[in-house]
C-alpha cells in the first residue's frame, strides 16, 4: 500500500467509467490530444477504453522520451492487428527492441537504404520523375485535371516497389491498393485495440478481411521471390530482395532470415513509406498554390541554380536552401506520421510522474511541430523560419535551421534515435526534388479556382480531407529541349 499511494502518475483528465476518455476524442486524433495537452500538460495519461497511454506534447518532455530514456522506449505498443497474421513475429516496425531488430535496423542502415544503395537507384527515381512530369505535360496539353493526391502515391509507390523489387508489377495498381486496403482495416483495428471492447463492436469481420489482403500481397512476394532466386547472378541488379535474399542464403549469418522476414519486410516498407512520401508532397503543393509568393520566390531559387534549360536534380537540391526550408516547414506543419508510438519496457520517472512498465506512449509529433511555446506563429506556413537568417522569425536567441542532425526536439517529423525513422533521407531525396521539378515546370490551377481547401482529413493520418484536384499549365517543358 505504502508503494501505490506514492506512485504518482501523470496528470489526466476526469473520466467517464468504461470508456474513460473516449468521449473527449474528436475525428482528428493527433489535434484533439494537442487540445487536451493544452489544458492538463505536456505529458497526460489518457484511459482509452480498455488500454491506458501516456501522451507527450512538447520537445522538452520529447527529448526525456526519446533521448534520456531511449533504451527503455524502443519498444512498440503490440496491436492486435500485429498479432495474428501471415508474418507473425517478423514485422520489423513492431518488432521489440532485441537480435532481430537489430539485425534488420543495421541491414537498413548499411545495405538497404544506406545512402550508397539510394545512389545506386537515382535512375529509377529520374526515370519515375520524367514520366510524372510527362502526365502532367500531357494534362497542360489536353487542358485536364488531374488528383495529385492520387499521383504522388503511384509515384512513391512505384519508386519503392522498384527499389524493392526491380519492377514494378504488371498490374500497377495492386500494391497500392493492398497498401489502402491494409491502412484502412489496420487503422479500425488498432483503433479498436486502443479503443478497446467498445471499438471492436464494429469492427466484426475485419480482421479476416485483413487476412486475405495479406494472402494477395504473399502470393505476389512470392513470385516475385523465386523469380529473384532463379536469377543468374550476373542478372542480379542488387535490389532490396536480392540483398536479403543474399542474407537468406548465408549459412554464417547473425541472424538467419525466413521467407517470412523478407516479405514482412517489404510489407513494412511498403506501409511506411508510401502515403507519408505522398501526404507530404500533397501538402507541399497546396502550400504552394496557397502562397504564390513563396512559389514564386521557390521558382526563382531553382531557375538561379539550374538554369533555364535543364529540369532540376537531386544533385541541385544541396545549393537550395529555400526548397529545403520549404519542404521542412511541410513536415513541421503537416507531418505525415502525426505520432510515434512507443512502449516502455520498465517502471521509470518522466518528467516527475511515475512511468509503469509497458505503457503505451504516444509522442504527438503533430503537437510538439505545433507547440506555441517553441514556434512563432505555429500555426502558419512560413518556410523562412528554417532559414539561417530567420532570428526575427523565430522570436530571438536560437536559428531554428541549427536543428539538423542535431538534437532540437521541437523538430522531430521523423522521430528520434534507433527507433526513428530509417526512410528519411530515402522520403526527403523523393519530396524535396518532386516538389522543385513542379515548381519549376509548372503553373498550378485548383480546380474551380481560387485556394486549395485545406480542411484536414480524420484518423490517425492527417491528409488533406479533400483530394487535391489541379490543373497544370506548362511553364518550362524540360523535355522538349532534352529529347
Ligand atoms: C515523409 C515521409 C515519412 C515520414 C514523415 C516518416 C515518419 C516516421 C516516423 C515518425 C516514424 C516513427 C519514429 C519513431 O518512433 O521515433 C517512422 C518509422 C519508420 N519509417 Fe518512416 N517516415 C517517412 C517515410 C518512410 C519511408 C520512405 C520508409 C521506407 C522506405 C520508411 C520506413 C520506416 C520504418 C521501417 C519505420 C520503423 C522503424 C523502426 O521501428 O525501427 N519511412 N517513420
Amino acid at each position: 500500500t505504502n508503494e501505490i499511494s506514492k506512485f504518482n502518475p501523470p496528470p489526466s483528465p476526469p473520466s467517464l467509467p468504461i470508456i474513460g476518455h473516449l468521449h473527449l476524442i474528436g475525428s482528428i486524433i493527433p489535434k484533439s490530444f494537442q487540445k487536451l495537452s493544452q489544458r492538463y500538460g505536456p505529458l497526460i495519461h489518457l484511459k482509452l477504453g480498455a488500454s491506458t497511454s501516456i501522451i507527450v506534447s512538447n520537445a522538452q518532455v520529447a527529448k526525456q522520451v526519446m533521448k534520456t530514456h531511449d533504451l527503455n522506449f524502443c519498444y512498440r505498443p503490440q496491436f492486435g492487428s500485429s498479432h495474428d497474421f501471415l508474418y507473425k513475429g517478423s514485422y520489423f516496425i513492431t518488432a521489440p527492441y532485441g537480435p532481430y531488430w537489430r539485425f534488420m535496423k543495421k541491414l537498413c542502415v548499411t545495405k538497404l537504404l544506406s545512402s550508397s544503395q539510394l545512389g545506386r537507384f537515382l535512375h529509377i527515381r529520374e526515370q519515375e520523375l520524367e514520366i510524372l512530369m510527362k502526365s502532367f505535360v500531357v494534362c497542360s496539353n489536353e487542358n485536364r485535371s488531374t488528383d495529385l493526391c492520387l499521383d504522388f502515391t503511384i509515384f512513391s509507390n512505384n519508386i519503392l516497389c522498384r527499389m524493392a523489387m526491380g519492377t514494378t508489377l504488371f498490374d500497377k495498381d495492386i500494391i497500392r491498393c493492398l497498401v489502402r486496403e491494409f491502412m484502412h482495416v489496420g487503422a479500425k483495428l488498432s483503433m479498436g485495440e486502443v479503443f478497446g471492447p467498445l471499438g471492436k463492436l464494429d469492427l466484426f469481420g475485419y480482421g479476416k478481411k485483413l487476412r486475405k489482403i495479406v494472402g494477395e500481397f504473399d502470393h505476389i512476394l512470392e513470385i516475385f521471390l523465386k523469380e529473384h532466386e532463379e536469377r543468374n547472378i550476373e542478372d542480379c541488379q542488387g535490389d532490396m530482395m536480392d540483398v536479403l535474399l543474399e542474407v537468406y542464403r548465408n549459412p554464417n549469418a547473425e541472424v538467419r532470415l525466413t521467407r517470412n522476414d523478407i516479405k514482412a519486410f517489404f510489407l513494412d516498407i511498403f506501409l511506411a513509406g508510401t502515403d507519408t512520401s505522398s501526404v507530404t508532397m500533397q501538402w507541399a503543393m497546396a502550400e504552394m498554390i496557397n502562397n504564390p509568393n513563396i512559389l514564386r520566390k521557390l521558382r526563382a531559387e531553382i531557375k538561379s541554380v539550374v538554369g533555364p534549360t535543364k529540369l532540376v536534380r537531386e544533385s541541385d537540391v544541396s545549393k537550395m536552401p529555400y526548397l529545403q526550408a520549404c519542404v521542412k516547414e511541410v513536415l513541421r506543419l503537416h507531418p505525415s506520421a502525426p505520432f510515434a508510438l512507443r512502449q516502455s519496457a520498465e517502471d521509470c520517472k518522466i518528467n516527475g510522474y511515475d512511468v509503469k512498465a509497458q505503457t503505451r506512449t504516444l509522442i504527438n509529433v503533430y503537437a510538439i511541430m505545433r507547440d506555441p511555446q517553441s514556434w512563432v506563429n505555429p500555426e502558419e506556413y512560413i518556410p523562412e523560419r528554417f532559414l539561417d537568417s530567420a532570428d526575427e522569425i523565430n522570436g530571438g536567441d536560437e536559428h531554428v535551421s541549427k536543428m539538423d542532425g542535431g538534437d532540437d526536439f521541437r523538430f522531430i517529423p521523423f522521430g528520434f534515435g534507433r527507433r526513428g525513422c530509417p526512410g528519411s533521407s530515402l522520403a526527403l531525396r523523393v519530396i524535396e526534388v518532386t516538389i522543385a521539378a513542379l515548381v519549376q515546370c509548372f503553373e498550378w490551377e485548383v480546380k474551380g479556382g481560387g485556394k486549395v481547401d485545406l480542411e484536414e482529413g480524420s484518423s490517425f493520418s492527417v491528409g488533406l480531407a479533400k483530394p487535391l484536384v489541379c490543373y497544370p499549365v506548362t511553364c518550362f517543358n524540360p523535355f522538349e529541349v532534352c529529347d
